[in-house]
């Protein structure tokens, strides 16, 4: 059973485990004073029985013999303003990794039970501190590689997703309101539905909703990044490639056709967001097993991908095997063709084979040149609108979860339209799916709250946090 009764007083370390300046312990719950009082002593090792709210103290904590175990400064946050919202107490102690677990043991041993993972932010949300969106943003912050979805993170922490749900949320009862208002006064002889205007007020808030909708594809790249497969015939320079965007010599790049026979994954940023870049086994007849399984996987990860680098030796021209590996991927917008080795004269450009090609740069991986305009060219094909999402400024979706409910609620709207226009007007029956979309915004923000909450969001947390 959970403990959404926060009646436990829970403790844990909320610093990386490892060698570090100062490592933090951290108490939440009705017996963060008591064991602060407890484990802390003056340096002349006396105790302490005022804490000022909110200002370090200097000390030592002791074992339950008085013998010191680490000079530290505390602090104690008296409830409710603090993080979870509780009585908070904070041992700032050094931050090795003997010393850190030693004074934590010293405060579970005076009755603090360990904190599960996120358990200290689930506190924060179950007390009203922040909404359910907030919560999550705080896991995406500490997930969060890349500077774009770390600062699409802290404005969701600052609240403005839930601001937007909330603002959708609000329309949304107003129409429903205006749904009812046909119900409560039935003999005043106001017209029955005036479904013109409720459809239009749907519309309205519909709109908004797919607007949220649509950002989700560049949050998910964002916070995943793009997944760009590079393939090609064995020998064109795909791992010469892989090197080039990276600038270093990750891969083994040899004149031997079939050099590589794994799939190598490496992850740059470019613009603020990852590029995953995912170098694959050249394609050909194959020669051994090994060499068979490895195509296998380089055919899997072009279908995986966000962006295909068809790579070509233009030195030789567009021979017969580049063409049979081009069955493998016709009828794909996302790929963009790479004619590498320019530096050794091309046989075959760009112009030419423009009506295979909508996307086609010119490059050569062994003096990094065109690999810029390449990099360019593989984010103009993912991101739709580059301006007002990668400034990190806009509501952005990043959450699968908020995503399906955000889906489920325009869906219910979408039955409230069809049963206007199937001429079902009861006020009653159309409030049924309004409640419905209306069930689901409160969902994405935590206050329709449901069984399997914990598991799929504070679980994911690390522990201490
Ligand atoms: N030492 C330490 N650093 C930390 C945290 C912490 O718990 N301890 N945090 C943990 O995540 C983050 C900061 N988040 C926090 C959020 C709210 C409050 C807090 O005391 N809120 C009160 C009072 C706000 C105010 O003074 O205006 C409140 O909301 O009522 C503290 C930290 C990052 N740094
Ligand atoms: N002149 C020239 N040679 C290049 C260029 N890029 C790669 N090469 C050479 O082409 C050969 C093959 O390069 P790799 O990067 O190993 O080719 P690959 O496509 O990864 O080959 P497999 O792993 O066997 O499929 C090596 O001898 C490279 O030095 C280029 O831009 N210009
Ligand atoms: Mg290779």
């Amino acid at each position: 059973m959970r403990d959404y009764l926060c009646e436990d007083t829970i403790a844990a370390i909320g610093t990386p485990l490892g060698k570090g300046a100062i490592g933090i312990v951290r108490i939440s719950g009705k017996r963060a004073l008591p064991i602060l009082k407890e484990v802390f002593r003056r340096k002349s090792g006396e105790r302490v029985e005022s804490f000022e709210n909110r200002k370090m103290t200097y000390g030592i904590v002791v074992d339950e013999f008085e013998e010191p175990i680490d000079e530290v400064l505390v602090v104690f946050m008296g409830a409710p303003y603090t993080f979870t919202g509780e009585d908070v107490a904070e041992i700032h102690c050094h931050g090795g990794i003997v010393v850190t677990r030693k004074v934590l043991r010293e405060v579970l041993k005076r009755g603090a039970r360990l904190a599960e993972p996120g358990e200290f932010t689930m506190r924060a949300f179950l007390h009203g501190k922040i909404d359910l969106t907030q919560a999550e943003a705080i896991n995406e912050l500490i997930e969060a590689r890349s500077e774009l979805y770390a600062k699409v993170a802290v404005k969701q922490l600052e609240g403005s997703l839930s601001n937007k749900i909330r603002e959708i949320r609000d329309r949304l009862l107003e129409t429903k309101a205006f749904i009812e208002a046909a119900v409560d006064f039935p003999d005043e002889e106001i017209e029955i539905l005036e479904t013109g205007k409720i459809k239009e007020k749907l519309f309205e808030v519909k709109d908004e909703i797919e607007k949220l909708l649509k950002t989700y594809r560049e949050g998910r790249l964002i916070k995943e990044g793009i997944k760009v497969a590079i393939v090609g015939r064995p020998n064109v320079g795909k791992s010469s490639l892989l090197n080039a965007i990276l600038m270093e010599e990750r891969a083994i790049v040899t004149e031997i056709p079939g050099t590589t026979r794994d799939v190598i994954e490496e992850t740059v940023t470019f613009k603020g967001l990852p590029l995953r870049l995912v170098d694959t086994a050249g394609i050909r007849e194959a020669g051994d097993i090994v060499e068979k399984i490895g195509i296998e996987k380089s055919i899997e990860k072009l279908k995986e991908a966000d962006v295909v680098l068809f790579v070509i030796d233009g030195s030789a021209g567009f021979v017969e095997d580049d063409r049979r590996i081009l069955k493998l991927i016709e009828n794909r917008d996302n790929v963009i063709l790479v004619i590498n080795k320019k530096d050794a004269g091309l046989r075959v450009k760009c112009e030419k084979l423009r009506n295979l090609f909508k996307h086609c740069v010119e490059i050569s991986a062994k003096n990094l040149d065109g690999i810029d305009e390449l990099a360019e060219r593989i984010m103009e094909l993912v991101v739709l609108e580059p301006e007002s999402i990668l400034d990190g400024n806009e509501v952005v979706l990043t959450s699968e979860r908020h995503y399906e409910l955000l889906k489920r609620a325009k869906e219910s709207l979408d039955k409230v339209l069809t049963s206007i226009d199937s001429g079902y007007e009861s006020p009653e029956f159309l409030s049924i799916d309004i409640d419905e979309a209306l069930k689901s915004l409160g969902e994405i923000v935590g206050e329709v709250t449901t069984e399997d909450m914990y598991d799929i969001i504070f679980s994911r947390f690390c522990i201490g946090k």
